[in-house]
């Protein structure tokens, strides 16, 4: 139902306008590029890709635990929707205006391009509970992902090609750093980590005053470059947190099966942004609103009156 030329009648320059608003936010901090596309993830996890994420409000997504301090953007997405409303007012949903932004967030860091497939339009309501039992957090099991990844029509292969969104942006060292010192209970820290950034990430997130709010890269050789990196650290031992790190290496019963596709996507950076674009097709499409279903927001963080 979704079509790449939905806009073509109404808003033709709706690409040109958010390109140009996606480059200048990424001028201004590089890093926008990964919360933009971390907040398309979080979206279409939660209802869809409805734009539920940008409403307002005590029982906002915005709230829930893997948002809280930590989903970032919104403002951008504010200024993409004002610069697009002042072309072609009420046509243009939030939802696609993230879908739109996030291809472009990939391809400015240097990943590929696609064509994205737009109409979707806007939710009516936020789902906090949602958000809290839908997203994946940086502790959970492979299995426990795929299965929240199989909910939402999404397989095992997608988990692996998604988690590649770790190749750009930051996190910050109080969601991961137990990892690094008194792993899973144990006393110690995970001992799957490579010393060099085991001492690396202890010094810059310690355990005791530390500043948990501080970020490191979750890509610690190529932060700001879209490219298959991520993969590599995992394979010498260099995944941030427990969830990418065990797609590698572990002894969790899936690791064997999402190993071979973490050593073809270091092996291959081509095949690694192909299953990227695919997979990103693919949760781009979860349950969106279309038709008369839903409405186009007039502002991203309010349903209209
Ligand atoms: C597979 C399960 C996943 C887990 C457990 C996970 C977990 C996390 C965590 C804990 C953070 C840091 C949060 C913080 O510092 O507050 C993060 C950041 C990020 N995630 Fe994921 N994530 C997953 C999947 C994905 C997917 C599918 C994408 C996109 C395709 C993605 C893209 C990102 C990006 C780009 C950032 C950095 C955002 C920024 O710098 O603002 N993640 N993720
Ligand atoms: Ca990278």
């Amino acid at each position: 139902q979704l079509r790449t030329d939905f806009y073509s009648p109404s808003c033709p320059n709706v690409f040109k306008i958010v390109r140009k608003e996606v480059q200048r936010a990424m001028m201004n901090e590089m890093r926008i590029a990964a919360s933009l596309l971390r907040l398309q993830f979080h979206d279409c996890f939660v209802n869809g890709c409805d734009g539920s994420i940008f409403l307002d409000g005590d029982d906002s997504e915005k709230l829930a635990i893997p948002n809280r301090n930590s989903a970032r953007g919104f403002e951008v997405i504010d200024t993409i929707k004002t610069a697009v409303e002042s072309a072609c007012s009420g046509i243009v949903s939030c939802a696609d205006i993230l879908t739109i932004a996030t291809r472009d967030s990939v391809l400015l860091s240097g990943g590929p391009n696609w064509k994205v497939l737009l109409g979707r339009r806007d939710g009516l309501v936020a789902n906090q509970t949602g958000a809290n039992s839908n997203l994946a957090g940086p502790t959970e099991t492979i299995q426990s992902i795929l299965t929240k990844f199989t909910s939402v029509g999404l397989n095992l292969t997608d988990v692996v090609s998604l988690s590649g969104g770790h190749t750009i942006g930051s996190s910050r060292c109080g969601v991961f750093n137990t990892r690094f010192f008194n792993f899973s209970g144990s006393g110690a820290p995970d001992s799957r980590i490579e010393e060099s950034m085991l001492s690396d990430i202890q010094n810059t997130c310690p355990s005791v005053n530390g500043d948990g709010n501080k970020t490191v890269p979750l890509d610690r050789n190529s932060v700001d470059l879209f490219d298959n990196q991520y993969y590599t650290n995992l394979l010498n031992g260099q995944g941030l947190f427990a969830s990418d790190q065990s797609l590698a290496t572990g002894n969790e019963t899936l690791t064997a099966t999402t190993r071979t596709i973490v050593e073809l996507y270091s092996d291959q950076n081509q095949r690694f942004l192909d299953d990227f674009v695919k997979s990103m097709i693919k949760m781009a499409n979860i349950s969106p609103l279309t038709g008369t279903d839903g409405e186009i927001r007039n502002n991203c963080r309010t349903v209209n009156s």
